[in-house]
């Protein structure tokens, strides 16, 4: 048994064939992604590459043309977003994880109950949502909030705010942590914190990304595809695919504008 499940379960993520047009026009052309499971995997490539595309067809925001996507080798094409989700695969960055006017401790407490499933109308309840404060404490001090406890979200500066982004997502228990362009908007300084809290959050966890900011993505990424026109055209670690001539090319052509 032993080999068969060891080639099973190294890739967590996957997509064959994986294909988006957009009225004729082809953003994702017949991408073959492998995401190993407990690694960090980033999406490069020069603008328009697709990197989005590929993102948001994995998080179901955009609806494949043509392939298939495997999540823990079972055929996740067709199913909803809500069910990836409960299932491990969770999107982290989006506007909404965040409630602006509750405080950070009351963000994770509304997330850590959205993972029992909670029904909604109980997030108010204070005696519901007390069960679940020394987890959220727990959470809140593995992302560096301890002293922000009671602010409301919108008072956070921007790179704290991006903690508590990965705190709500942690809160998820995800498997695999999509992110989406994590240090889009941080300052230096904030890039240094985020990058730490990426790399400790996944620990024991896949972590798949989207970043532009190619230090980060040499710092942290165990694996890289990079992404030309809708194709791959590089896989490996930072130090191979930057050595790569293709990618040097894309990468110089880019400043040029190819639409
Ligand atoms: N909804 C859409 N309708 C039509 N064309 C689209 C749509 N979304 C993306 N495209 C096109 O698909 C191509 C890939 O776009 P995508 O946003 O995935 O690239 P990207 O690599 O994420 O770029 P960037 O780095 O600039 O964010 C681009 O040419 C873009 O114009």
């Amino acid at each position: 048994m032993g080999e068969v499940y060891e080639l099973v379960s190294t890739a967590i993520l996957e997509t064959r064939g994986l294909t988006k047009q957009f009225s004729g026009f082809t953003a994702v052309k017949s991408v073959d992604l492998s995401v190993k499971e407990g690694t960090i995997h980033a999406l490069i490539g020069p603008n328009g590459a697709g990197k989005s595309t590929v993102f948001n067809l994995l998080t179901k925001f955009l609806v494949p043309t043509s392939g298939q996507i495997f999540y823990r080798g079972e055929d996740i094409t067709s199913v909803e977003a809500a069910s990836i989700a409960q299932r491990g695969l969770v999107r982290s960055f989006q506007i909404s994880a965040v409630f602006p006017h509750l405080s950070v401790r009351e963000n994770v407490r509304v997330a850590l109950q959205r993972k029992r499933g909670g029904c909604f109308d109980f997030w108010r309840s204070e005696k519901i949502l007390d069960q679940y404060n020394d987890r959220a404490d727990e959470l809140i001090d593995a992302v560096g909030l301890s002293e922000f406890r009671t602010h409301t979200a919108v008072e956070l500066a921007y790179g704290r705010k991006r903690a508590l982004e990965i705190a709500t997502t942690l809160a998820l228990e995800p498997n695999v942590m999509l992110l989406d362009e994590p240090m889009a908007g941080l300052g230096r300084e904030d890039i240094g914190r985020i990058s730490a809290l990426i790399k400790q959050s996944a620990k024991g966890r896949t972590v798949l990304m989207v970043e532009h900011n190619l230090s980060v993505v040499a710092d942290l990424s165990d694996t890289i595809s990079v992404l030309q026109r809708g194709e791959i055209i590089a896989e490996g670690t930072y130090a191979e695919v930057s050595q790569n001539p293709q990618v040097i090319s894309a990468y110089m052509g880019s400043g040029h504008g190819h639409h």
